[in-house]
């Protein structure tokens, strides 16, 4: 398997890819994940090396895929990646005119990294993702300050320290690094994170039996009750930003997103409004989510790549963007959030449980559990609206039906980069 830690320039997959049949190209389109709204998250300023030159285009795809459903194996098959080497830069003005933020594509990148549709130069500045959206062979080469780039369709969200571009084209993957049985480190901007204590408090029964114990009437009115946010309650609590946060959006002329000044400009829920100001304690948004939350939560959802400091708030951003997506009337997993570790897994629920606290929306963590409980079929299915977890895991569940995806409205993809960087790169699916 190809390790990009040690040699970046060895191709982790192949693009497009011929099978044996001998038909090309496969578009995400044909992937179980075809009609979600993709969000990726990531650092931006860590981005490895090895994502910036060469990139890596990603096919997410599936040659297979049409087999995989007869045997009913939801995964994609391994074969269907391939590589282009950069510097081919050819570029399909088709792609362009369906950019991810037009779409309902997958993990993408192009409008977001600033590239005139017309422009067939773009190959040469950004990075991939119109695998994403098929017949393409736009091959991402050398990073570009992200103001050089020309103005485009979408938006993009970033940061200056992001102004290499990584590859985020990127797909569920079998191995993961956090479903071995050792512990990835954590970032010490980690650290700032909910630690053990807070995570078993958050991680208790509590809220979900209440909703689930209580009648309708019941639970009713004491939302109403909830809801009302008592003055006091509040906190002004400021998320501190670098000194370097000069995080921008790149747009087009006629996007519809204009920057929230307030939580109350993203029209929000009262459950998910309190929840911000009484259990979050937030004041007003962060940079990034006076840029991102109108593009998450206002149709038509697009799919979108937030890029910024660790400890910016990107998380809010993405669990704000599950939250309000959640039909609270169906009972099945709808939203997918996919974490490079089972650590950060267990925090982004946390904080999803603390910030849907008022909804009654139910959430569950698709982690490796210990190896008593992790026997095959000891798992029971999956009814959570909100699901988070490592990429084996979820894999492993979905092989053994036991988590749908059918009704997936948003996937999120955490810190899409440190997946690829560890060994994202090896995208086998079975
Ligand atoms: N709008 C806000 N106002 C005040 N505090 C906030 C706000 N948004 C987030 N925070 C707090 O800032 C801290 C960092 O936020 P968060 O974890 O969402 O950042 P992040 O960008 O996801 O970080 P990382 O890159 O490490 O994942 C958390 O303690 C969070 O509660």
């Amino acid at each position: 398997m190809a390790n990009h830690d040690q040699n970046p320039n060895q191709p982790p997959f192949s693009f497009p890819y011929t099978d044996q049949n001998q038909n090309q190209f496969y578009s995400l389109d044909q992937t179980p994940f075809h009609n979600f709204d993709a969000f990726y998250f990531g650092p931006s300023h860590n981005a490895p090396p090895q994502y910036v030159s060469p990139p890596h285009a990603l096919h997410a795809t599936s040659p297979q895929y049409a087999s995989s459903q007869a045997s009913n194996d939801p995964i994609y098959d391994p074969a269907s990646f391939q590589y282009v080497p950069p510097p081919s830069a050819s570029y399909d003005p088709g792609f362009m005119t369906s950019p991810p933020m037009y779409g309902s594509g997958f993990m993408t990148a192009p409008p977001m990294y600033g590239v005139a549709p017309s422009s067939a130069s773009y190959a040469h500045n950004f990075m991939s993702s119109p695998p994403m959206y098929g017949e393409v062979n736009a091959t991402p080469v050398n990073a570009i300050p992200i103001q050089d780039a020309p103005p485009t369709q979408g938006a993009m969200v970033s940061a200056p320290p992001a102004r290499h571009f990584i590859d985020l084209s990127l797909s569920l993957k079998r191995t993961s690094m956090a479903d071995t049985s050792e512990t990835p480190a954590t970032t010490t901007e980690r650290q700032s994170k909910p630690q053990a204590a807070e995570i078993i408090k958050w991680g208790d029964v509590e809220d979900e039996e209440e909703t689930a114990s209580t009648s309708e009437d019941k639970v009713a009115s004491q939302l109403e009750d909830k809801l009302t946010i008592d003055d006091s309650e509040k906190v002004d609590k400021f998320l501190e930003e670098p000194q370097d946060s000069n995080i921008q959006a790149v747009t087009a002329g006629d996007t519809p997103y204009t920057s929230a000044t307030t939580f109350e400009d993203l029209n929000l829920t009262p459950e998910l409004l309190k929840g911000l100001y009484v259990e979050m304690k937030f004041k007003k948004p962060s940079k990034i989510q006076a840029i991102s939350l109108p593009m998450i939560l206002t149709p038509p959802y697009k799919d979108l790549i937030a890029q910024a400091h660790n400890g910016s708030g990107k998380t809010t951003c993405f669990v704000l963007g599950m939250l309000s997506r959640i039909d609270p009337n169906a009972r099945r997993p709808q939203a997918l959030c996919i974490c490079p570790t089972r650590e950060l897994s267990i925090q982004n629920l946390e904080v999803l449980r603390k910030m849907g606290k008022y909804t009654g929306i139910t959430s569950e963590c698709a982690v490796p559990m210990d190896s008593a409980n992790d026997r095959p079929r000891s798992r029971p299915p999956i009814f959570a609206q909100v699901v988070i977890g490592t990429p084996g895991t979820i894999k492993r569940l979905m092989s053994q039906k036991k988590l749908s995806v059918t009704d997936m409205r948003v996937l999120v993809f955490d810190e899409a980069d440190h997946m690829l960087a560890k060994d994202g790169c090896n995208f086998y699916y079975r």
